[in-house]
């Protein structure tokens, strides 16, 4: 029998990150003239799984300092700093690219996600993993910190009589549960396209959305039946590393000996994934220093919540064994290859 091996959520990032490319089991959607747009899922998402990035220009702090000052209120609420190697970055989201990450909204009391920093090709990218289950229709939402941002006072929280807070469409016709990691067919097509740059250029979320949990029910059943973790071995502990002693599937080969590729001069720790297959999230987490607790719009820490336990029920990853039947570790294996020249 073959070996399974299979996607972690930091893998799932990976690839998503290198392909530019959001996950179609998320939509945007308009809320209301108050909140603006905000993104749903529109299947249900299992905890811990990797949801999206916060797709941007990647900024020194001097040049976020300079925009800071240029940009207006609205702007500047896309401007998102985080500490890393010692140093502080901003992402600045401000352009419309068509990207999800920009749009997701901001809750300080029960966010369904959670911001963390993962390093691909040396560099810092900002990715939501789900701290919870995410039922499908439900907004993705995290925290931003503890500023104080002016519509987290009652006061700002009013909505327009004639506006009502429903989603603009039905989610009815979603199958009730999906895992999100997206067939293997689409993560084939995503990785062999070229990235998109960040700036200026549009995806079209709603094509994409178009053929999404039907389709995927109908056509990739197969790649929705996640394989279990050892759920009993999943210990339940403080969750500032989301991905922290879950028994999370094997690395694929190729996105493991990817991640293990020399990171920025601070890190030295060592990366030989391919050498362990059998290493769990949680030796990827403390092997790849790279994965760390973003700080969020300007503050030290996300705070602890009930949904950052890891436990329940996790089925980001896919087995690898199904990528394999599609084809994609060789796509995949030369995306990697590509990037690294
Ligand atoms: C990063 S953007 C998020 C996307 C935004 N809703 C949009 O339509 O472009 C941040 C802006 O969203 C709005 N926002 C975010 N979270 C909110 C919340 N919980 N309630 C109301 N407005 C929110 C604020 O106007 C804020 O300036």
């Amino acid at each position: 029998m073959s070996k399974r091996k299979r996607f972690s959520p930091v893998e799932d990032a990976t690839a998503h990150i290198l392909s530019g490319k959001d996950k179609p089991c998320l939509e945007e959607r308009f809320i209301n003239s108050h909140k603006g747009r905000g993104v749903f899922a529109s299947m249900s998402i299992d905890k811990g799984c990797f949801i999206l990035e916060y797709r941007g220009e990647l900024l020194s702090q001097e040049e976020s300092q300079t925009r800071q000052n240029r940009y207006n209120e609205t702007e500047n609420t896309f401007l998102f700093e985080f500490d890393w190697n010692g140093r502080q970055w901003c992402i600045d989201a401000s352009k419309e690219d068509g990207s999800l990450g920009r749009l997701v909204n901001d809750n300080n009391k029960t966010p369904n996600c959670k911001v963390k920093k993962i390093s691909v090709e040396g560099k810092p990218h900002l990715c939501l993993f789900s701290v919870k289950a995410i039922a499908s229709g439900e907004e993705l939402t995290y925290n931003y910190g503890d500023s104080d941002w002016p519509w987290r006072t009652q006061l700002n929280q009013a909505v327009p009589h004639n506006e009502e807070n429903i989603p603009s469409e039905d989610s009815t016709h979603f199958p009730d549960k999906i895992n999100c990691p997206k067939p293997a067919e689409q993560i084939g097509s995503y990785l062999s396209e070229p990235r998109p740059s960040n700036s200026g250029q549009s995806t079209d979320h709603n094509s994409d959305h178009s053929s999404t949990a039907s389709d995927m029910m109908e056509n990739h059943s197969q790649v929705n039946q996640a394989v279990p973790h050892n759920e009993e071995n999943i210990p339940s502990e403080e969750g500032t590393h989301l991905s922290d002693k879950i028994n999370c599937p094997k690395p694929a080969e190729q996105i493991g000996s990817y991640l293990s590729e020399p990171r920025p001069s601070n890190s030295g720790q060592s990366t030989d994934h391919n050498s362990d297959h059998s290493s769990t999230a949680s030796d990827m987490m403390e092997n790849h220093s790279q994965v760390n607790q973003a700080v969020p719009h300007n503050e030290e820490n996300i705070p602890s919540e009930e949904g950052t336990h890891l436990s329940d029920k996790i089925n980001c990853p896919k087995p690898a064994e199904q990528v394999d039947i599609f084809g994609l570790s060789p796509a995949l294996d030369l995306l990697i290859r590509r990037n690294r020249h």
